[in-house]
């Protein structure tokens, strides 16, 4: 972890993380900085219908957004309800976020309001219809629910006693519902997601790069579907754009120890990410 202190940015603990730190400091404008939803901005709630960002979150974003040439959101949730759950639409300073929804497959843009969304995959209402069949069967846990994410589904267990052997266990039934309408599982904190293939947050956050040509990549994120995006810094950095890898530390057996394994800084939780976003604001002369 590296060090922190009211008023100072941490130090990254490695020195791509520095390098991708000073690029953003040097030249803030050309800079591209992007987040997760769920434990990143928002805390871990057991009902993802109550998720909300943390109450400084968007003070710090709209700090920040002014400074920056480009603020995201990346996230596993529909576009729309990230940006409503995290209180995003008229906010002050972000009259040009970026939510990029269901992992990329959607995006909305503050600046006009609009949303852009995928024609929904077959397999998904193929799979809404035989996914409580399969869970009787697999014997799930008690606790474990569904989320009907409309374009996805998602399995829920962090109600079951055992979260993480509760998921495990549905691991492969899961995977070959998943296989067999053409839909790829997505782990992550004491949830699997059934989705379609062919985006990802890594591939999302490479796009929106290139797009706006930033010159430096800030990402920040918490879970397992954040490791693609990790992937495209690690990318990016081969192609001459430095960047910083942030991980919002998850609670202990939540199995998101991969993401802390790679990340140059972590913080502590989404109340770490709003110190880091306020202090980086203040560092820029917001
Ligand atoms: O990409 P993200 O923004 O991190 O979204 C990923 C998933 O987040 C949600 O689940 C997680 O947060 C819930 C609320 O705090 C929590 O109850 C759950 O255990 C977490 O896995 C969301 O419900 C999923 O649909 C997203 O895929």
């Amino acid at each position: 972890m590296g060090s922190t202190s009211a008023a100072q940015l941490p130090v990254p603990r490695t020195e791509a993380g520095r390098a991708g730190l000073a690029a953003l400091l040097a030249d803030p404008e050309q800079s591209l900085v992007a987040f997760d939803f769920d434990g990143t901005l928002a805390p871990i709630v057991p009902d993802p219908d109550a998720a909300r960002a943390h109450p400084g979150a968007v003070p710090a974003l709209s700090r920040l957004a002014p400074r920056v040439g480009t603020v995201a959101v990346i996230t596993g949730r529909p576009a729309a309800v990230a940006v409503r759950y995290g209180g995003f639409a008229g906010a002050t300073g972000l009259a040009h976020l970026r939510v990029l929804g269901h992992y990329g497959s959607e995006q909305w843009d503050a600046a006009t309001g609009t949303l852009r969304t995928p024609e929904p995959h077959p397999g998904v209402a193929a799979v809404q219809a035989e996914l409580p069949g399969v869970l009787e069967t697999a014997g799930a846990w008690r606790g474990t629910w569904i989320e009907d994410k409309g374009r996805a589904v998602a399995v829920h267990t962090r109600r079951a006693e055992n979260p993480a052997d509760a998921a495990e266990a549905l691991r492969k039934p899961l995977d070959d519902l998943a296989a067999a309408h053409g839909l790829v599982v997505e782990p992550g904190r004491f949830v699997l997601e059934l989705r379609p293939p062919g985006m990802d947050k890594g591939r999302a956050l490479t796009a929106l790069t290139h797009e706006t040509s930033a010159r430096a990549v800030l990402y920040a994120g918490d879970d397992l579907g954040d490791l693609a995006a990790y992937d495209a810094v690690a990318a990016l950095r081969a192609e001459g754009v430095p960047g910083l890898l942030v991980c919002s530390a998850a609670a202990t057996g939540e199995g998101a120890d991969a993401l802390a394994d790679r990340a140059d800084l972590t913080v502590d939780g989404p109340g770490g990410v709003v110190d880091l976003l306020t202090t980086l604001a203040a560092t820029l002369g917001a």
